[in-house]
């Protein structure tokens, strides 16, 4: 149950960039989403957070079609971005995707070089018309990712020689070079070292000004240090969504408290 009445329900929706109306996720017979209606707001960043297995990374899936790739997925109800829903026919997944970029757990740098991993979108969705438009797209979205002074030397050199926290700010870069309006993160900081957790924790936080985040998170410190909403899934229900002090500190939901004082999960 959400706790936001009816009203002030609409009026999040009509300012939200993405709205969920009655999401249901199935994959075979497991009903794994259950009736989520959520409204996530315009540059800033929502956390999704919830025990293993309530369907945070289900749902995140959602959002840009992912869970098109999964044969026995079926996901029904309403998924509007910026008024449009995204499930529509006319709508080519790939586009959605560029539009709606995706940075996953584990870092996957494509096996070519730095230049390569970032050019490679921009190039296939044709957004250069030449070698030096190429370059400039590939220099800012590093530079965006916080990467540039580390690698502009090396630009030659195989993404997959970077540290893991260095692959997965080139993975940020990689998603931003083809000019996002969201960026959803799966977990990204799971196999970076506190170091490493901290510079994309960072980065989040800058990139808030120009883009729409959502990331499912086990971490709670972090959900609190880097979010402003946060939403609590359980058994693939949306328990309760609201400003992340909010959730952290009064909880409308016995099983929202339970989970943040530790008692499960
Ligand atoms: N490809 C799949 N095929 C079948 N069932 C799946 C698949 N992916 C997820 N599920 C099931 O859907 C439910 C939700 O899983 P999901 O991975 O979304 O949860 P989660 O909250 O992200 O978990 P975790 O925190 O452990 O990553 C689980 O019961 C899971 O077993």
């Amino acid at each position: 149950m959400n706790d936001m009445s009816v009203t002030t329900k609409a009026a999040a929706m009509t300012d939200a960039k993405i709205s969920a109306r009655k999401v249901q996720v199935y994959y075979g017979e497991k009903h794994a989403i259950k009736d989520v209606d959520i409204a996530i707001q315009p540059r800033s960043v929502t956390a999704f957070i919830g025990p293993s297995g309530c369907g945070k990374s289900t749902f995140l899936r959602c959002l840009n079609r992912m869970n098109d790739t999964i044969d026995i997925c079926r996901v029904e109800g309403n998924i509007s971005i910026d008024g449009e829903n995204i499930y529509d026919p006319k709508v080519d997944p790939v586009q959605l995707r560029a539009k709606v970029g995706m940075v996953f757990q584990k870092p996957n740098p494509f096996p070519k070089s730095i230049y390569e991993n970032v050019a490679y979108g921009p190039r296939i969705h044709g957004l250069a018309r030449k070698k030096s438009e190429l370059d400039e797209i590939v220099a800012s979205s590093l530079q965006k990712a916080g990467l540039w002074n580390e690698v502009k030397d090396r630009l030659d050199g195989p993404g997959t020689g970077l540290s893991g926290g260095q692959q997965q700010r080139l993975c940020i870069a990689r998603a931003i070079a083809v000019s996002p309006e969201v960026i959803l993160m799966d977990e990204p900081c799971s196999a970076l070292d506190p170091i490493a957790t901290a510079k994309v924790e960072e980065l989040i936080d800058e990139l808030r000004a120009n883009y729409t985040i959502v990331i499912v998170t086990h971490s709670m410190q972090q959900a609190a240090r880097v979010s402003q909403r946060t939403a609590f899934f359980h058994l693939g229900n949306l328990v309760e969504e609201g400003a992340t002090q909010d959730i952290f500190t009064n909880p409308q939901d016995k099983r929202t408290q339970d989970y943040i004082t530790g008692r499960f999960g």
